[in-house]
């Protein structure tokens, strides 16, 4: 494969982005973002949008085969233009990869176009949740739980430093969870 595309394909006024409608969701690979996030969006109303989807979508390729061809670097060039335009929009529960936040402009985007929900987990149970995937390329190696451990200690507190609200996915299913969401949402001062 030769060189991957750019896309650029949404139209949108940045002033008119209300913090206050959309919901972001971030966390480490297994958190539930993608999946939590589809259901969230059900439940709220809102247009569900995924990082990863949209890159895929996009670029006609899977998330290996960008960090094959680009490196990570690329890839994350490319993540932080889809979530600049994502987060853009108005009244969407975007679900980020879990690398969003090393980008500080990512981080402050995010902090000022939504309602930023961290979902933490365990590590054991992150594993648990990815170790049959190929899809997570930082995860092909030859002891991902010790990666995730590394990934959590680097990462837990730049998503806390975004995050209005962190909730503990350990030991709770997704529908618990999006109940336990909406509760806290819905708590909110606006
Ligand atoms: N709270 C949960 N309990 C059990 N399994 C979960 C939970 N959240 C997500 N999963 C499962 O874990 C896997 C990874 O979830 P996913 O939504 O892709 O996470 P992320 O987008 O944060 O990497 C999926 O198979 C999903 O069904
Ligand atoms: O943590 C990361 O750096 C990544 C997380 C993945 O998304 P999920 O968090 O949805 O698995 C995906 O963006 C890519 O494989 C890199
Ligand atoms: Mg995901």
């Amino acid at each position: 494969m030769a060189r991957l595309g750019s896309s650029v394909s949404f139209r949108y006024n940045p002033a008119m982005t209300d913090k206050h409608t959309n919901i972001i969701l971030v966390g480490l690979m297994g958190a539930g973002k993608t999946t939590v996030g589809k259901l969230l969006a059900r439940h709220l109303d809102k247009c569900f949008y995924d990082s990863d989807h949209e890159l895929v979508r996009r670029n006609g390729v899977t998330i290996p085969v960008i960090f094959e061809v680009e490196g990570e670097a690329g890839f994350r060039r490319r993540e932080e233009a889809v979530i600049d335009e994502l987060s853009s929009l108005d009244n969407v529960v975007l679900a980020t990869g879990g690398g969003a936040v090393l980008s500080a402009q990512t981080r402050a985007l995010l902090k000022s176009r939504g309602t930023v929900v961290y979902l933490r987990g365990a590590v054991e149970e992150l594993w648990q949740r990815t170790r049959h995937d190929r899809n997570r390329p930082l995860l092909q190696t030859a002891d991902p739980k010790a990666r995730l451990r590394e990934l959590y200690t680097e990462r837990d507190p730049l998503y806390r430093e975004v995050a209005d609200v962190v909730i503990d996915t350990s030991r709770q299913n997704v529908n618990a969870l999006v109940r336990q969401l909406e509760q806290k949402l819905a708590g909110l001062p606006d």
